[in-house]
């Protein structure tokens, strides 16, 4: 059954066309990996899932909710998708546990000891139960990621976005962000992933999409994919990334 559905969907900035009428279902427990050259509208169909960019035209819908301006049930739309950004973008004034707790408390409304309880859980998941009263500087790219990540799931999103989610890490810290992202697959959580790492694609992903100025060029089976792209400029883009 399918959880997202891009029809026919546009978006421009100002003149700028970057998705250019996209047709797209994707159905629960995918996983999703988003490939193509700079530029060509990964990050912005990424955004678009979760309300953080408004498509221009055409119609999305997410779990049979259409992600259109001024829909008012677009915050109910934004907790759907939990979202893990390059950059981690954790709260630095606040602990790892209070960072993944505070989504429950302050958009949910999951009161202080559960919501503390829920996020040690999480912690634990992502192999950080020791570090739950650090702050965010005192802990490693790798770590502060793994935070991000348990603060996503906080909220119980239905799917689950990554936006290059391990490009600012060291390549020793790579791994243990895609290791905790390997298991949410077999988890059977919904993902969609934009990623250079075309390891995790061929292990993990269920599913690759080469996009190109905006328009999906290739859409199919990672490992067939990578192991012998007909698409010219899915191979030319291989090579580069290998
Ligand atoms: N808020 C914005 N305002 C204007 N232009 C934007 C905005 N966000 C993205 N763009 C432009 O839209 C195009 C697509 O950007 P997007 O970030 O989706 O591409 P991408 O495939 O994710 O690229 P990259 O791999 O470099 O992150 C680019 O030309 C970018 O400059």
């Amino acid at each position: 059954m399918s959880i997202i559905e891009f029809r026919n969907v546009s978006k421009h900035f100002g003149s700028l066309k970057v998705l250019d009428e996209v047709d797209l279902t994707i159905d629960r427990g995918e996983v999703v990996v988003l490939i193509g050259p700079s530029g060509s509208g990964k990050s912005t169909l990424l955004r678009c899932i979760n309300g953080l960019e408004m498509i221009t035209g055409g119609d999305l819908v997410v779990d049979g909710l259409s992600v259109l301006a001024g829909n008012a049930r677009l915050r109910e739309i934004r907790q759907e998708a939990g979202m893990v950004f390059q950059q981690f973008n954790l709260f630095p004034q606040l602990t790892a546990a209070e960072n993944v707790a505070f989504g429950p408390r302050h958009v949910r409304g999951v009161n202080r000891t559960q919501a503390r309880e829920q996020a040690l859980a999480l912690l634990d998941k992502v192999g950080l139960k020791a570090q739950a009263e650090q702050y965010p500087d005192s802990l490693s790219g790798g770590q502060q990621q793994r935070v991000a990540i348990a603060r996503a799931l906080a909220v119980k999103p239905k799917v689950m976005l990554f936006d290059e989610p391990t490009s600012a890490l060291d390549p020793e810290l790579k791994q243990e962000v895609l290791n905790v992202m390997r298991t949410l697959a077999e988890e059977g959580m919904t993902m969609v992933v934009v990623t250079h790492e075309m390891s995790f694609a061929r292990q993990v992903g269920s599913r690759l999409i080469f996009m190109e100025h905006g328009k999906i060029a290739v859409d199919g089976d990672p490992r067939d994919m990578i192991s012998a792209p007909t698409n010219p400029r899915l191979k030319d883009f291989l090579r580069h990334v290998h």
